[in-house]
């Protein structure tokens, strides 16, 4: 069937993400066991589940830094890890992936060196991540919500397609976190595919679909309501309980 480009330039026809039965072991924990994704493209999935559950394996096999056992990994119709993919995938993880010892300013400048986009991208950035006015701060001087918005903002330099965001709310306070869900639903509207990580269900209702990992392996995939009709539990925590004590319906 012939694919067709929706709004924004996303092919809605093909997943941005899918894997295929994906084993992965890492030393002698099994912490990907067989794992079939498909992530829809343009929308904001939730890749949520317990401590150890797997997901940032997941996430490094669809970014292709992550040695695979078994099973495949397509990203934006390429295998993962491609040159290709360079500037189409952009990711942020857990950990500030931006120099201390440099203003926000020169970090974004940087990496938009290497990336080779233009000055004005980098002054859109910084407004689009609420930085411009801290944009001769050094970073190791910055609040840590701040710092992880400047690890944001270098991902998103190149406009990447699909955006992979680990935890990318953690430690950050109520306003701070409203202000990024807003944004990663703007970015979505725009066309961009977000992989979201969490383990704080609360945030499960601000995603258009979730996936529940658990051991490895996928629990659920469903869009948050859903979910709550499938278990007949009111909360993201609930419903995920009641799949993992199996006491949810057929
Ligand atoms: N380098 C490693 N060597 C051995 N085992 C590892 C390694 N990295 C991860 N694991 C194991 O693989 C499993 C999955 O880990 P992973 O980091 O993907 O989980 P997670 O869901 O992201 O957890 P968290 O929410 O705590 O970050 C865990 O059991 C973990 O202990």
């Amino acid at each position: 069937m012939a694919s067709v480009a929706g709004a924004g330039g996303v092919d809605r026809a093909r997943p941005a993400v899918l894997t295929d039965g994906l084993h992965v072991r890492r030393g002698s924990t099994t912490a990907l066991d067989g794992v079939d994704l498909r992530v829809a493209p343009g929308r904001v999935t939730g890749l949520l589940g317990p401590s150890g559950s797997g997901k940032t394996t997941l996430l490094r096999a669809i970014l292709g830094v992550q040695l695979v056992h078994r099973g495949t990994v397509e990203v934006l119709g390429e295998a993962a890890g491609s040159r290709g993919l360079r500037r189409r995938v952009g990711y942020v993880s857990q950990s500030p992936s931006v120099y201390e010892d440099l203003t926000v300013g020169e970090n974004l400048r940087y990496f938009a060196r290497v990336l080779g986009v233009g000055r004005d991208r980098v002054e859109e950035v910084l407004d689009d991540v609420d930085l411009a006015r801290r944009r001769d701060q050094l970073v190791h001087t910055l609040s840590g919500g701040e710092t992880s918005r400047v690890s944001l903002g270098a991902a998103l330099l190149g406009r990447p397609e699909l955006l992979v965001l680990d935890e990318p709310t953690v430690g950050l306070d109520p306003v701070l976190r409203e202000s990024l869900w807003t944004m990663f639903r703007g970015l979505a509207a725009g066309g961009t595919t977000l992989l979201v990580s969490s383990h704080v269900m609360d945030e499960a209702t601000r995603c258009d679909e979730l996936v529940l990992l658990r051991s490895g392996r996928v629990l659920a995939q469903a869009t948050p309501e859903a979910l709550l009709e499938r278990t007949g539990r009111t909360t993201a925590e609930g419903a995920f309980l009641a799949l993992v004590t199996g006491e949810a319906g057929p």
